[in-house]
């Protein structure tokens, strides 16, 4: 039986590679053959996941950050490809891996990724593209899309952060309206984060209420405030605090609709997000994750 492996060679310090000869021995032991594709262009990671046969394949593993599961498990679901899913959390914040706690050296991870003990996993969808943790937009947003990926990857994602708040002051907020069974919001906001998971940017306490498998979307929006009051909020973030603040607005829901007539970023676990007018659902326990 063969096992797909797709690997990003630059995600977090594009050292999973020496591991490749240990895994393909480890699983082959196991009788199971690994097939690695190593990414590039979105375009060909598609016209690979196309071409599978999926019979021909016992499971997919992920070896990157949150934005390659994003894009594997983006093709695989418009390819109706359904396997069960293996993560390599390799990336930079890996917060979607975060989730499920998985060991951090690579002889542990193979030792769950050859077996069969499985979590499903709700996801996102945001008008034709699905997200595994967060969907999030506003004015953060444009930041960690310019920050360079070298920075990000060398200084860690705290300074990778701290360099995007850095330029808090000076953004501007936006005007949204947020519409759903349990809330309607129409004002000024500086960001808003859809999540599915419980971290997001390497912030482990966004949303410690969330969980992958309750069919719901923790909707955090971040209200415009003053700067003095600025601190205090990226500080409760941290803290995770932030729910009791009163520029936060949290909520669960199934499904909403945002819109805005400003030039606002949207972002899907790290990847670029679709435009305005966004219609939010969520997909019950979709994914397979072994775990
Ligand atoms: N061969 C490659 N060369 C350069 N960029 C690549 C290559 N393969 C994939 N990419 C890009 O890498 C990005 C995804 O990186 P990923 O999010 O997995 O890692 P990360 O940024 O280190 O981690 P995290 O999202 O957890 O912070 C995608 O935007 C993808 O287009």
């Amino acid at each position: 039986m063969k096992v797909k492996l797709i690997y990003n060679p630059v995600s977090g310090h594009g050292t999973f590679k020496n591991h490749l000869d240990y895994i393909i021995d480890r699983f082959q032991q196991a009788g199971m053959q690994i097939e690695p594709f190593r990414t590039g262009r979105k375009e060909e990671l598609d016209k690979m996941i196309a071409s599978m046969n999926a019979e021909a394949y016992k499971k997919v593993l992920i070896a990157g950050g949150d934005g390659t599961i994003n894009q594997v498990v983006n093709s695989l679901l418009k390819h109706d490809i359904d396997l069960p899913l293996g993560i390599f959390p390799v990336g930079t914040a890996n917060d979607y891996a975060a989730y499920f706690n998985l060991p951090h050296e690579i002889e542990d991870i193979v030792d769950i990724l050859l077996g069969d003990h499985y979590t499903l996993s709700d996801i996102g969808l945001v008008n034709e593209k699905y997200f595994v943790n967060v969907a999030s937009l506003g004015v953060l947003i444009d930041i960690s899309q310019r920050t360079n990926t070298e920075l990000k990857n060398s200084l860690g994602i705290l300074a990778y952060y701290l360099h995007g708040i850095g330029e808090l002051p000076k953004l501007k907020p936006v005007q949204i309206q947020v519409n759903s069974k349990n809330l309607a919001y129409d004002g000024e906001i500086l960001f808003m984060l859809i999540m599915n998971g419980k971290s997001a940017g390497g912030f482990n306490r966004i949303a410690p209420c969330a969980s992958v498998d309750d069919g719901l979307l923790d909707v955090f929006i971040f209200k415009k405030c003053p700067i003095y009051e600025l601190a205090p909020m990226l500080l409760s973030v941290i803290n995770g605090e932030h729910i009791n603040n009163p520029n936060v607005i949290h909520f669960r829901t199934q499904e909403l609709t945002v819109d805005t007539i400003n030039e606002v970023g949207t972002d899907l676990d790290g990847e670029e997000g679709p435009s305005f007018p966004l219609k939010v659902t969520v997909i019950p326990k979709k994914l397979k994750i072994i775990t």
